[in-house]
This record gives structure tokens, C-alpha cells and sequence, in this order.
């Protein structure tokens, strides 16, 4: 052991300083041969850019590149601001809030077009027409005041609602406008005493007041203006020439005049030919513009045997509007087939027929009467003088056979009572 040791000691003094001397020169030739060997690598390779070897490349690709001569281009920009990490912008909320009722989109400011300006002032002028020609047939029948009259009809006829509401429809949708292209002619028919000969009255009454000229309501009664006596040429040319006259006179003064024919049953052949012509369209226009009522107790008789057949089925008249118009058609049909086998003046007519009247009916007319004659309209009395006339009794109905004919003279009579003589 000491041998070894006395051995070691002069040997160990020598390699003592220059071993490490030794070791540390070799480890730094190793460490720069080490590091020249990376260089050469991260020259060859491409750059990871990772962790600490990447920073180590990134700086030997620095320094390579600090050898190579600088040129500036806009590649190395695009480059950097591509690798540069975008800042997030913040996105503004898009979603905006709208009232229900406002437009979601901004409006187009499109340029119209010519065309479409034209087509949308001519439809402004239609319709800016449309409205006047509305106002027009307003004002028209206007100037007749048909409620007033319908309410008349109402008020003064008994027991005839469908003959009233059908004379009121046909007269409205005629005198709603005042060109026409043919009169209107409206054919009365009924029983005697049901109120046909009234209504003509009533009619004639309210137009020479609307009208404010008695001259364009024509009233014509077969018996007096052309009795049996008379020849029938001369009243052919009357009546002509009165037409004329009135529809002349009416057309000057752009009027709708009435002319009302009554007893129409018993006017002559000739005189049907010439109101016939009259209603033609060939006719100058002025005859367009007309209405003619005629009355007639033509087809009575067929609508006595009506009314007692269906006496189960006819409704009262308050009932009316409910729905007797199947039976109502059914007469119009039988009644039009009836008259047009007679004159074809009836294929063009507006046939109205009067039905007959209730006992009710009766008393009314009894009252009316009699306060239009200055009597207290008492209701015994009224139905006291009803009980007098004659009736048809069917289906729990009483249908007076002469209608209200009676009346005035029953009424009449009450007048001539002879006055108590006084004490
Ligand atoms: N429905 C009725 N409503 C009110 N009054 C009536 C009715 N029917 C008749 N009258 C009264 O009876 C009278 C006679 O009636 P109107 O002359 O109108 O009968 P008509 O139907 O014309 O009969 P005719 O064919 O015989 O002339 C009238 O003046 C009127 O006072």
C-alpha cells in the first residue's frame, strides 16, 4: 500500500494539473466541433422553430442570414404579416331590433319606369270615375226619395208586403242610375178592392211631389180616356202623342217620368200594340227613360184560386220576409204564362200580384177610412163594418171576396146617418 502510494505521488503530480488541463481542452474542441456540426445541420435543414433547438436554428438561420446580401421585397412583409397572429377583432352584434309593424329592410329606391307611372295614373282615374259614377247613382235616387215613398207603401197598404217590397226593388234598381236602354213597365194584378188602383194613386201622389211637375206623371184610366164609343185610332194617337209629350218634357229636364194605366184589362188591342211599340229599344232614347204602372185585374181570378189553395201556406203578413217566395214564384211563373198568351206586352212586364186581403186587412182599411173622413177610428166599430162584407173562409183565413171595394161606402154611409133630432 505505501509502495503504491510513494509510486503513485510523483506520477500523480504531473497528470494532476495536466489531465484536466487536458480534459478541459478536449471537451472544447469536442463542445466546438459539437457546435460547428449543428451549424452545418441547421444550415442544410429547415427551421422547426421549436422549443430550444428552434431557437438555436432560428438564430443560426439569423446569422445565416446576416451573411447573405439584403435585398427589400414586399414577399417578406406578407410573409411577417401572415405570421403574425391576427388580433381578434370583435364581432358587432348584427341582430337589430324592429317594431312588429316596420319594414325589416331598407326601401328600394328603384327608378319606376314611364310605363308604370301612366299605368298607375290611369288606374287612380278609374277609380277616381268609379267613385263618381257611385255618387251619381246615389244623387239619383236621391232625388226621388224612395224610403220616404216605401215607408208611404208601408204604412197605407194592408196586407200586400211581397207586392210593396217587389215594386220598392224594382223602382230602386231602376231609378238608380238615369240612363237606361228600355222603361220599366211594372204589371199590377190582382182581385178587385185589394189595392191596386190605391198603390197607382199613392204612386202618382209621391212623384208629382219629387218631381215638382204634375205634367211628367201621366195618370190614363182606360173608361174615361178612351171610352167604348170612341174610336180606337183616335185613342191610339192620344196616348201616343201624351207619351211623347211627358218623355219629351221629362228628358229636357233629365227626369224619370211615371205614367200609370189603369184598368189596363180594358183597354183595346190597338192601344196594347202602341204602349208595346213604345217600350221598344228602337225607340229614340228619350222613351228609354220612363215607367209605366199598368193596373190590371187581368190574372184576378187565377189569384183568388192561388191564395185559397195555399191559404195553409201563406204566412202572415209579419211573417212575410221569412220565406213565402217559392210559393210567391210559383205565381209569378203561372201568372207570366197566363198574360203573355194574352199580348206580348206581358213577356216584358214586371208582374206584381195583389193577393187577396185578410179580415184584419179589412179593418184597417175601415179604420184608415174613417179617420181620413174625420171619424174617431175606433176599432169595434172598424170591425163591426167588417163583419158586414163577405169572405172566403179556408184554412182558419178570412179573405175578403171584394177586398177593401166596400169600404169607402160603408164609411160613407156612417157620414149620411141621419143627427138625432134634437129635443
Ligand atoms: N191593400 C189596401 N190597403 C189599403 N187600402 C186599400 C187596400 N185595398 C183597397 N183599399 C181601399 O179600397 C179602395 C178600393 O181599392 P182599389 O181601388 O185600390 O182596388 P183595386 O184593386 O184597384 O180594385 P179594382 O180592380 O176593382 O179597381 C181604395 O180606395 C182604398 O181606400
Amino acid at each position: 500500500m505505501d509502495r503504491g502510494q510513494t509510486s503513485l505521488e510523483p506520477q500523480a503530480k504531473g497528470p494532476c494539473v495536466i489531465a484536466p488541463v487536458r480534459a478541459v481542452l478536449r471537451l472544447r474542441r469536442r463542445v466546438c466541433v459539437l457546435r460547428k456540426r449543428r451549424l452545418l445541420q441547421l444550415g442544410t435543414e429547415p427551421d422547426t422553430g421549436t422549443g430550444a433547438l428552434g431557437s438555436s436554428g432560428s438564430s443560426g438561420a439569423l446569422r445565416a442570414d446576416l451573411d447573405q446580401p439584403k435585398f427589400f421585397t414586399f414577399d417578406s412583409l406578407t410573409e411577417l404579416s401572415s405570421r403574425t397572429p391576427r388580433k381578434k377583432r370583435r364581432r358587432r352584434s348584427r341582430v337589430v331590433l324592429y317594431p312588429e309593424t316596420s319594414r325589416k329592410y331598407r326601401p328600394r329606391t328603384e327608378r319606376q319606369s314611364r310605363a308604370q307611372r301612366c299605368l298607375l295614373l290611369l288606374v287612380a282615374i278609374v277609380g277616381f270615375q268609379v267613385l263618381n259614377a257611385i255618387e251619381n247613382l246615389d244623387d239619383n235616387a236621391q232625388r226621388y226619395d224612395l224610403d220616404g215613398l216605401e215607408k208611404a207603401l208601408r204604412r197605407s197598404v194592408f196586407g200586400q208586403p211581397a207586392a210593396v217590397g217587389r215594386i220598392m226593388a224594382l223602382l230602386r234598381d231602376y231609378l238608380a242610375t238615369h240612363v237606361h236602354s228600355h222603361p220599366l213597365l211594372l204589371a199590377l194584378h190582382g182581385p178587385s178592392g185589394v189595392g191596386k188602383s190605391h198603390v197607382g194613386r199613392l204612386l202618382a201622389r209621391h212623384f208629382q211631389a219629387v218631381l215638382e211637375d204634375g205634367a211628367l206623371v201621366l195618370q190614363y184610366h182606360a173608361r174615361h180616356h178612351c171610352p167604348e164609343l170612341r174610336p180606337v185610332q183616335d185613342c191610339r194617337k192620344e196616348l201616343a202623342q201624351r207619351v211623347a209629350d211627358v218623355v219629351a218634357q221629362a228628358e229636357a229636364e233629365e227626369k224619370t217620368p211615371l205614367l200609370v194605366l189603369d184598368e189596363a184589362e180594358l183597354l183595346p188591342p190597338a192601344l196594347l200594340d202602341e204602349l208595346h211599340g213604345l217600350l221598344q229599344p228602337q225607340r229614340s232614347h228619350h222613351f228609354h227613360n220612363a215607367i209605366y204602372v199598368l193596373l190590371s185585374g187581368a190574372g184576378g181570378v187565377e189569384i183568388t184560386q192561388f191564395v185559397l189553395r195555399n191559404a195553409s201556406r201563406m204566412l202572415p203578413p209579419h211573417l212575410h220576409s221569412a220565406g213565402n217566395t217559392q210559393t210567391e214564384e210559383e205565381l209569378h211563373s203561372s201568372l207570366r204564362e197566363l198574360l203573355a198568351r194574352e199580348h206580348p206586352l206581358w213577356n216584358t212586364a214586371a208582374i206584381v200580384p195583389f193577393l187577396l186581403l185578410d179580415k184584419p186587412d179589412v179593418v184597417n182599411c175601415f179604420r184608415e177610412e174613417m179617420a181620413g173622413e174625420g171619424f174617431f177610428p175606433e176599432q169595434a166599430l172598424a170591425e163591426q163594418l167588417a163583419e158586414q162584407l163577405s169572405y172566403y173562409q179556408v184554412a182558419g183565413h178570412e179573405f175578403a171576396i171584394t177586398g177593401c171595394k166596400q169600404v169607402v161606402a160603408k164609411v160613407n154611409l156612417l157620414q149620411h146617418k141621419p143627427a138625432k133630432a134634437e129635443p
